[in-house]
């Protein structure tokens, strides 16, 4: 009898829901080509985990697999288990829509509906996963996901203008906002100040070391003085001469940029290559 799944699990508390997110030997393929092999990586609960390495080693990859999303690639196949706190998404028991709704994502380019109003924006969640809620929860829910999105000061007074108004770095904010509504256990984010501008991407990265208190948060970045700000844990893929994508190291983010043990994550994250 498998435990309850930690997705389906009601509306917890803000932190007590802290998870743990583990990858057991991940191996990711699209038709005969193998991108991933045999990846593991444990993701601490409430810790930034950050994933760095060169273009096409497989990073967007792995943080995918991590919500289910690569299935979603018609020729995509994969081997291996992730482990919400122990229980594994890929089983067959494991809905869909709770590995959604305990795993957000936040891509790389913002994608809020650009029509609804920032309201609409924050609330679009809860219509996709099926869940009620009454005019002042949800008024509620819009305050309290702006606020921790770090975005609340400055839409208040506009809640009913379109998303699609606010600034790049505004609209990024809003759909941490929308993720947040639907109390995620992990927050993924692919890449997601590398449309943005420097005081945008510093208010992206407070958002998430505030953040991280009550969600674990993986995340992806080209950007190593990012990884290093933001990140307590730190994971270095390298697909080398068209071979499947590895970690080749991982750790604590400081011990990995100040004294790696392994030379090509020297190289890496000194600018040597990549
Ligand atoms: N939908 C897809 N169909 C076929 N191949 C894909 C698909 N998505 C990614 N790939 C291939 O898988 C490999 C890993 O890609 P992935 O995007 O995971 O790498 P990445 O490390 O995130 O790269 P980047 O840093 O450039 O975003 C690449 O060789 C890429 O071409």
């Amino acid at each position: 009898m498998l435990p309850a799944h930690p997705g389906d699990q009601p509306d917890r508390p803000g932190h007590a829901g802290l998870a743990e997110l583990e990858a057991r030997e991940i191996s990711a393929w699209f038709g005969e080509r193998q991108v991933l092999d045999r990846v593991s990586l444990t993701m601490p609960a409430g810790g930034i985990t950050a994933l760095i390495g060169p273009s096409g080693c497989g990073k967007s990859t792995f943080l995918r697999i991590l919500n289910r999303m690569h299935e979603l690639v018609p020729s995509a196949q994969l081997a291996g288990e992730v482990l919400l706190d122990g229980v594994d998404l890929y089983d067959p028991e494991f809905r869909l829509t709770a590995a959604r709704r305990a795993i957000g994502m936040v891509f790389q380019k913002p994608n809020p509906f650009p029509a609804m109003s920032i309201q609409e924006n924050v609330l679009a969640g809860l219509k996709l996963t099926g869940t009620r809620a009454g005019r002042a929860e949800k008024d509620e829910l819009v305050e309290s996901c702006l606020t921790r999105a770090g975005l609340w000061t400055e839409v208040r007074d506009r809640l009913d203008a379109p998303g699609g108004g606010l600034s790049g770095g505004q609209q990024q904010r809003l759909c941490i906002a929308r993720s947040l509504a639907i109390r995620p256990r992990v927050l993924l984010m692919d890449e997601p100040c590398s449309a943005l501008d420097p005081t945008s991407t510093r208010v992206i990265e407070e958002t998430m070391l505030d953040l991280a208190r009550e969600v674990t948060i993986v995340i992806v970045t080209h950007n190593m003085q990012q990884a290093a700000r933001v990140s307590d844990t730190c994971a270095f893929f390298l697909a080398s001469h068209g071979t499947p994508g590895v970690i080749v190291e991982h750790g604590d983010t400081y011990a990995m940029f100040n004294a790696p043990q392994d030379q090509r994550t020297n190289d890496y994250v000194n600018g040597r290559f990549g």
